[in-house]
């Protein structure tokens, strides 16, 4: 049974599957075991899907993966609705939002992830001020805000893990099945997210890769 609390659960790394836009690949991932998949409600990503499509597929999912969605700079009732409606149990934020932006989403004990884009150390001095539930960092991305395939410093990282070790941090930014059992050795995060590194073309998953980095984060 998938759950945002062992998602998110320090003591083991979690895998996120970011980027979905076909039915058949979100059960099959599902069925692979992933521990969540993130669908893209942004229309400029190269992973975008439109909420109604989301919503013809994402509620068989119920219960056996965390379904995470991904907004940029959202109208609030979209994230809002979608995680009501229970079509999602947790929502991405990955644009510029701030920490006003989230405040209906504390005040109705809805969940929610921030994610920074780490350009220095500096860059995560103000994360606590949106009392989310996790911190994902990823490459900073201007224009674009995600999906680069491309690292950030994980010392950066490293240092903030180190200051915050009851914050759970979702690592993403140019994970591959190639440096996934690194950034686990090095860092130890309670998700490891992926959207580039496990793909044929955007938006679509080469399951083979996302087996391989479910054996790297076992390993
Ligand atoms: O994937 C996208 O197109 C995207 C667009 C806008 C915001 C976030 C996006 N995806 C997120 O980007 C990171 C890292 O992706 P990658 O593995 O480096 O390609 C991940 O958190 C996705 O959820």
């Amino acid at each position: 049974m998938a759950s945002i609390e062992s998602f998110l659960d320090q003591s083991s790394t979690s895998l996120k599957i970011c980027g979905i836009t076909q039915p058949e690949q979100a059960k099959q991932l599902a069925d692979m075991g992933v521990d969540a998949i993130g669908i893209n409600f942004w229309p400029h990503s190269k992973r975008y899907l439109a909420p109604d499509a989301a919503r013809t597929f994402l509620p068989d999912l119920s219960g056996r993966t965390v379904r995470v969605g991904v907004f940029v700079n959202a109208d609030p009732a979209l994230p809002l609705q979608l995680l009501e409606q229970g079509a999602i149990d947790l929502a991405q934020f990955h644009g510029d939002e701030t920490p006003e932006y989230v405040q209906p989403f504390l005040d109705q004990g809805l969940p929610f992830i921030k994610a920074i884009g780490v350009k220095n150390a500096a860059s995560l001095d103000h994360i606590l001020a949106y009392q989310s539930d996790a911190v994902l960092l990823d490459t900073p991305a201007p224009g674009v805000y995600g999906g680069t395939g491309e690292a950030f410093d994980w010392n950066h990282a490293k240092s903030f893990m180190l200051e915050h070790p009851g914050l759970p941090v979702i690592l993403a930014g140019g994970i591959t099945p190639e440096n996934a059992s690194e950034a686990v050795r090095t860092l130890h995060p309670a998700v490891i997210d992926v959207a580039s590194g496990a793909e044929s073309a955007p938006g679509i998953k080469d399951l083979d890769k996302v087996s391989r980095l479910q054996k790297a984060l076992s390993a």
